[in-house]
């Protein structure tokens, strides 16, 4: 494996006709730990890929694996592991698939066999890609990516369509490769798919970046609130007017714009009401995501 190197995205922009599909982007991803890709559907997240991968000319921009774009790597196979709308011919064998891949870039056989064992796809080998499931699929283009130990994975929307043991299992495959030094980006629409196989986020809307940072740094975005509940909602819902704290009233309790549940429990107090529930609200990271991405959508 090379070392893993840092992907940096400088000022990358895209237009197709009227659509500024990426828009002055900028980040890096680091080696050693996962990094998702995250934004809704068509903020980007492909096109940004593409342009990575030297599919897709940027109108302005660089995109490069540590000051290198891919172009000119040297030895891009071994360098940088892709799996971008993996298409198969049917008519082929997992084996012959990765056969055709690993000859065309001069890597040896025992390769092959190599990847295959890595994804688990060893027993499917001989079977046509045409009667493979879309799992089996995701791991076959997971192990193309693979053929040449790059220390750089790039892989759009790994996750999709896998059933639930297969998730688990890409979980800790995607750590492991990380804990290996590896460099490994993957693209989502869903934060909560890839929430437990990330260690930080690149947030895109609207071809433009939204944030970047660990997922503990985004579930802090949103201010804690106080979730208070009384037998007696009127009385309760006098007593927080009085103290002037903002609340709306959801099916499990009043929802308050306060962080300290102590606040809130005294104006209960004063206003002599009492509580059956008063507790910090935890902040939802999918709500945190939901609310940056709709702020991209203005
Ligand atoms: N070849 C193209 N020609 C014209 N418009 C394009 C082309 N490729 C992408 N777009 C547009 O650019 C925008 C970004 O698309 P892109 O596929 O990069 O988004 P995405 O985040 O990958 O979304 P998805 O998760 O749906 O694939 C969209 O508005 C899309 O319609």
């Amino acid at each position: 494996m090379t070392g893993g190197i840092p992907i940096e995205v400088s000022g990358l922009g895209k237009r197709f006709g009227q659509v500024a599909a990426v828009d002055d982007l900028s980040f890096t991803v680091r080696p050693g730990v996962v990094t998702g890709f995250l934004g809704p559907n068509g903020a980007g997240k492909t096109t940004t890929l593409r342009m990575l991968l030297g599919l897709v000319r940027a109108d302005s921009g660089t995109a490069t694996f540590g000051g290198t774009p891919y172009a000119k790597l040297e030895r891009p196979l071994e360098t940088v592991g892709a799996a971008l709308d993996a298409s198969f011919h049917p008519g082929r064998t997992g084996r012959d698939h990765l056969r055709v891949y690993a000859t065309a870039a001069g890597l040896p056989r025992q390769r092959i066999d190599a990847v295959l064992e890595q994804v688990g796809m060893s027993e499917y080998a001989g079977r046509r890609v045409g009667g493979y499931s879309l799992g089996m699929r995701q791991r076959l283009s997971l192990a193309t990516a693979l053929l040449g130990d790059p220390g750089v994975l790039v892989l759009d929307e790994p996750i999709n369509g896998l059933d639930p043991e297969g998730i688990r299992w890409i979980r800790g495959f995607l750590q492991q490769l990380a804990a290996d030094g590896r460099t490994v980006l993957i693209s989502s629409h869903l934060l909560s798919e890839v929430q437990q196989s990330v260690d930080e986020v690149v947030i895109i809307a609207r071809g433009k970046l939204m944030r970047t940072g660990t997922l503990a740094s985004l579930e802090l975005d949103r201010a804690p609130r106080t979730i208070v509940d009384s037998p007696d909602r009127p009385a309760l819902a006098a007593a927080l007017g009085a103290a002037g704290l903002a609340y709306a009233e959801g099916r499990n309790g009043f929802i308050v714009d306060e962080p300290e549940p102590g606040r809130v429990g005294h104006a209960a107090f004063v206003g002599g009401v009492e509580l059956s529930e008063l507790h910090r609200m935890k902040s939802e990271l999918e709500d945190a995501f939901l609310a940056l991405v709709g702020e991209g959508e203005g």
